[in-house]
């Protein structure tokens, strides 16, 4: 799926601690979709303000590749409104706010720039719907370890089945965002030393609707952007499909068969999406 605050796809979101420097810097090669300059929970309170001043400098600096968003620290804490301004006056992409529980949080955001409210508390995720639908709104991300935390649920206990106590959650999260237009982000995988358990969650992930992964590791930039992207094989095969639908539009028919399963308008349009994500990703890097 592809970025609403530009043209490329967003199959990767690489949060950047604001008050790691030099990992800011390296951020600017790497081949994430979009960049997330942390300012919450990466950043002990000490050093929120020494944060703030990096994230500025580099934001002003410019010379980003892709948008550049900046996580703020949630309502009610000492350093949203400073977050705020800094990220509004020095030109960021679109704004993160953690913790959102309500509508109310992300219209009292909504200042003209994308967006993005994290679901990571229980109400959060009852009221996402509501969320999703503020027109400020460009798309929900998940925060498992929060989330994990409120419900009290231990997701790792369960590797074999693959974060069954937060199915429910997650694909409530989709549900809000596509109802609305919006696109919904998957959580991160926190063992950066684990990459068949990341490639598994990202297959999840895709399979349950997201439309790509937030990353904590420049390791899981590659796989991410793979497993939510498109295939040259993929792009073959959406191409011949529509192929074949076209030639039976041409007949009048409105259904199809292509390699003996059934071909409708929505599989037509699912094919369209994913020529649409392929070609925006052949406008990237190589990995
Ligand atoms: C997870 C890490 C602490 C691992 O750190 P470390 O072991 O030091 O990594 P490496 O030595 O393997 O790093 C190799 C080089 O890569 C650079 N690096 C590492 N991470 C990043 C990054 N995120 N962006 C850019 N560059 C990065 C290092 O600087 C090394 O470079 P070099 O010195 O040139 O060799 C660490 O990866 C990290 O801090 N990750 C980000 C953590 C973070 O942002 N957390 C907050 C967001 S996630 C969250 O809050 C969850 C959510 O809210 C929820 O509730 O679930
Ligand atoms: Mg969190």
């Amino acid at each position: 799926m592809t970025n609403p605050s530009g043209s490329g796809p967003l199959r990767s979101m690489l949060y950047v601690p604001g008050d790691k420097p030099r990992a800011i810097e390296k951020a600017r090669a790497l081949n994430a979709d979009a960049v997330i300059l942390d300012l919450e929970d990466a950043v002990a309170p000490e050093h929120k303000a020494q944060a703030r001043e990096n994230v500025r400098s580099a934001l002003l600096a410019g010379g980003w590749r892709v948008p550049v968003l900046v996580r703020v620290n949630g309502l009610g804490t000492p350093w949203e409104h400073d977050d705020r301004e800094m990220a509004l006056l020095s030109g960021a992409s679109g704004l993160v706010l953690p913790k959102v529980e309500d509508a109310c949080a992300a219209h009292e955001l909504s200042l003209g720039r994308p967006l993005w409210a994290m679901i990571e508390t229980p109400l959060g995720v009852l009221n996402a719907p509501a969320i999703a639908a503020v027109p400020g709104v460009a798309g929900l991300l998940v925060g498992a370890n929060d989330l994990a935390r409120a419900l009290r649920t231990r997701p790792q206990a369960h590797e074999q089945s693959q974060r069954l106590p937060l199915l429910y959650a997650l694909s409530a999260v989709v549900l809000a965002a596509r109802a609305h237009g919006k696109l919904p982000l998957d959580a991160v995988f926190n063992d950066v030393r684990d990459p068949a358990g990341f490639a598994s969650e990202c297959e999840q992930g895709r399979a349950l609707g997201f439309a790509g992964k937030t990353v904590i590791h420049p390791d899981q930039i590659a796989p991410a952007n793979a497993a939510f992207g498109v295939t040259a094989e993929q792009a073959q095969q959406a191409c011949a499909l529509l192929e074949v639908w076209e030639a039976g539009r041409a007949e009048g028919r409105s259904v199809v068969t292509h390699g003996g399963a059934l071909v409708e308008g929505m599989h037509a349009d699912e094919a369209r999406e994913m020529l649409t994500l392929w070609e925006a990703g052949q406008d990237q890097p190589a990995e």
